[in-house]
């Protein structure tokens, strides 16, 4: 950082001195008293000097610049040295060499006058010189610029890095740089649709620059017609010029603002849907893997920190750019020795605004990131409040939340002490040179050379180029701020998901047939940690297979890769011989309809809930949505119709954030009338009963049993009653398909079945016996999973311990 800032410091200083010069010197002649200059030939004559104080200006300037412009070439030579073949620094030596010669001669008539270089004798040379002059500075401006570019996007970030061959090393390297650019090449690509609204802003905002530049023009004119030349007449004229001016300024100035509005408006929908659809494609892995908090905080804080300060600073700064322009030229026009005066200011602000938009920039990322942190923070605690509650972990989540946003209060500490240094440099810069300004053009009016007006309205100039070029400077960090936020946003929307598209089978015949092959499995967030190895299993059509085992044994992972959440690392996962990857993903999720443990509802109607996934919304043709007979019968096959229809608005409740208004047992059945709705070919129940209590249990179970009777089902089950039902039951361990047959076999078996079942009867106060307990009829008995966890098992809050 330090050795990039010192040559981006260096670089910045010359390529302003250059800048400055560059302007001095085509612009040296124009502004001179023509009538000196006899013919073209005698331009040389421009350089003659009218006064001490000239002398001192131009000393003044050529002694800052020749020492800038020796160490730029020496920072080219240096960066370039295994590159002299390169048409860039071919370029860039021509126009150099001739600056600096052209530099050398304006020192040596500042030092000695003009007599030394009489028109006479260099006279054709002379505007050789002068076309040299003009048509050098441009291509250095020009490449400048390009290079300016560079570095802003940050095509030449990296430090100066590069490799043997003196080739930038950044495309290779450096993500950061890359991301820069693919960030700007994305909010161009958003920014580009509106561009013919973009268009008539800067047109009306270059209006109202116009107009801006106008009304000093005017307060001079009237200036020196109230008190100079007394004309009354053409006082009020002026007057009225001037209100007519303001009133169309103001007009102008509203039309591009609202239009920009728009704009940023616009922006910020594009950048949030395209982040939102960014966010659907990803695969379940990476939301495991990356914190709520985090990703809505992008969604929200960072899309509209982006198009808001985008919108906001391109406006702003366009509006700056165009009014310092046009303000330029008119102050030219009032007094080119002025000119040349104040814009030693220009070099000294850009610097300080270059420097500190680094600086700025990293800190703003800093601060959001520590925000991000908060954010993810609250939304751990306010999003399990109950849980928060009932373990009165009040305090322990004040103090972690207190702690991230104490961090996020010392970010913001700093960034406020750098704006602070900051503005007091802008502050004062603009003051000093005003002062420098009025004093030498205090003389110019003494010495007759300018009159009052002209001095004042120059002095409003110079105030209108101050505003302009600082907030040209704001737009410049604040610019950096945005762009820092956008990548993180640009990297979100960039993101590819880790998992291929699912293909686009729909067979029109569908038999329901599972089968696992040989399956390996790893989580993306623990690869090292196997969960299945090898499983086989194979569930017929209309045959109810039970998974039992320990704790961690990895039957929810056996049904999250039958739904595809996840790839599984060798073997297939397959449905009517087939891999489930083939299967179009919406024509699979109405044939094989999951049950999970705990049910997830959505802030909308019931109605809605139970038809979530196969609205017209969802690309589901209006034909096959499910009628509102569909849903009743879904909903009675689930043992929830009744409850339904007790509540105030029936299927039109709502049932508020989660699902909160309803309890555990009524969100579970209205999860298994959402999944019977579809009326799937294959039903996976993951313990769909085991965060119930009792009397809610025993009427989800009683649907459950219902249901089973008529699909293909594989069911994660340790409540005795549902194994006891199942055609066949799989003991999974430590991710192996340990033991399985019916359960009568099992039972006798003395394998691990035969353990969780003789621990449950001794835990077992009741005397009902399994046998008894009949295919149909529920049984509420303790669960298998607290009988025997695995060895190494991770035991994990939901089990019923
Ligand atoms: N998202 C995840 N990321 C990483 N590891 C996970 C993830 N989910 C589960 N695991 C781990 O995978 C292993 C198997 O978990 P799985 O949920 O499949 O077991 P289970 O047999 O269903 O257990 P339980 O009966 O308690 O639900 C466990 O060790 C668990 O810690």
């Amino acid at each position: 950082m330090g050795r990039l800032a010192v040559s981006a410091a260096l670089f910045s200083a010359a390529l302003i001195i250059e800048a400055g010069l560059v302007t001095f010197l085509t612009f040296w002649p124009i502004g001179c008293e023509l009538r000196r200059v006899d013919s073209l030939l005698g331009f040389l004559d421009l350089y003659s000097i009218d006064s001490n104080l000239d002398v001192w200006v131009l000393m003044l300037l050529h002694l800052l610049a020749l020492p800038l412009c020796f160490i730029r070439v020496a920072g080219l030579i240096r960066r370039h040295r295994r590159r002299y073949a390169n048409a860039r620094m071919a370029i860039y030596l021509i126009c150099y060499t001739t600056q600096m010669a052209l530099l050398a001669k304006a020192v040596l008539v500042a030092v000695f006058g003009s007599d030394m270089l009489s028109p006479g004798r260099h006279g054709e040379s002379g505007l050789i010189y002068l076309f040299a002059a003009i048509l050098t500075s441009l291509v250095c401006v020009f490449v400048e610029m390009l290079s300016a570019c560079a570095l802003v996007s940050g095509w030449e970030e990296g430090g100066g890095r590069r490799d043997e061959a003196g080739e930038p090393l950044l495309d290779k390297t450096d993500p950061a740089a890359l991301q820069r650019q693919s960030t700007v090449a994305m909010l161009l690509s958003f920014s580009a649709q509106d561009t013919p609204l973009l268009l008539v802003a800067f047109v009306a905002g270059a209006v109202a620059a116009l107009g801006q530049a106008l009304i000093p023009y005017y307060t001079g004119l009237i200036i020196d017609y109230a008190s100079i030349d007394q004309r009354f007449e053409d006082f009020q004229r002026t007057c009225l010029l001037l209100v007519g001016v303001a009133f169309g300024t103001a007009v102008f100035t509203g039309i591009r603002g609202g239009l920009f509005t728009v704009a940023m408006t616009k922006l910020n929908v594009r950048i949030r849907t395209s982040l939102f659809d960014a966010l659907l494609r990803q695969e379940i892995a990476f939301f495991t893997s990356t914190r709520t908090g985090e990703i809505t905080s992008r969604l929200s804080a960072d899309t509209t920190t982006v198009s808001d300060q985008i919108c906001l600073n391109l406006n702003v700064g366009l509006r700056s750019l165009t009014q310092a322009a046009m303000v330029l030229v008119f102050m030219f026009k009032a007094s080119w020795r002025l000119t040349i005066i104040t814009f030693i200011l220009i070099p000294a602000i850009i610097l300080i605004c270059k420097l500190y938009g680094a600086y700025y920039r990293e800190l703003a990322k800093a601060v959001q990131n520590e925000l991000a942190e908060a954010n993810t923070v609250a939304e751990e605690s306010l999003s399990s409040m109950a849980t928060v509650r009932s373990h009165a972990a009040e305090d322990s989540a004040r103090a972690a939340y207190q702690h991230r946003l104490r961090l996020f209060y010392r970010l913001c500490l700093k960034e406020a002490l750098g704006y602070a240094a900051y503005i007091t440099c802008t502050t004062f810069l603009p003051n000093a040179v005003n002062v420098v300004t009025l004093f030498y053009g205090g003389n110019l009016v003494l010495d007759e050379r300018m009159s009052a007006g002209s001095l004042v309205s120059f002095m409003l100039y110079v105030t209108s180029l101050n505003g302009a070029l600082q907030q040209l400077g704001d737009v410049f960090s604040a610019f950096a701020a945005a762009l820092g936020a956008a990548d993180k946003v640009v990297e979100l929307i960039q993101r590819a998901p880790q998992m291929p598209d699912p293909g686009g089978l729909q067979p029109g015949a569908f038999s329901g047939h599972l089968e696992l092959r040989g399956v390996e499995f790893s989580y993306p967030s623990r690869p090292d940690t196997r969960v299945l190895s090898g499983v086989s299993l194979s569930v017929a059509p209309g045959e109810v297979v039970a998974l039992v085992g320990p704790s961690g044994g990895g039957k929810s992972s056996i049904v999250k890769l039958v739904e595809r959440f996840y790839l599984p690392a060798a073997g297939a996962v397959l449905l009517d011989g087939r891999d489930v990857g083939l299967y179009d993903a919406k024509w699979l999720k109405r044939h094989v309809a999951l049950v999970a443990q705990e049910p997830v509802l959505f802030a909308r109607s019931v109605r809605r809930n139970i038809l979530y996934g196969l609205e017209i919304e969802d690309g589901v043709p209006a034909e096959e949505v499910p009628s509102s007979e569909d849903v009743e019968e879904a909903a009675r096959l689930a043992n929830a119709h009744d409850f339904i229809m007790a509540m105030p608005q029936g299927y039109d409740t709502d049932c508020g954030e989660k699902g909160v208004s309803l309890s555990g047992g009524q969100k579970q059945r209205i999860a298994i009338a959402r999944a019977l709705v579809r009326k799937p070919t294959v039903l996976l129940l993951d313990e769909a009963t085991s965060a119930l209590d009792s009397d809610s249990e025993a009427v989800v179970q009683e649907a459950l049993d219902r249901m089973m009777k008529d699909f293909t089902v594989l069911v994660i089950a340790h409540r005795l009653s549902t194994v006891a039902n199942a055609d066949r039951i799989l003991v999974i361990a430590k991710g192996q398909v340990a033991e399985q047959g019916s359960h009568e076999s099992l039972a006798e078996a003395g394998g691990i079945y035969s353990a969780l079942v003789r621990r449950q009867f001794s835990k077992t106060t009741s005397s009902a016996s399994l046998a008894a307990s009949g295919r149909s009829s529920y049984v509420n008995l303790p669960s298998l999973n607290t009988l025997a966890p695995a060895a190494g098992a991770v035991p994990r809050p939901k089990d019923p311990l």
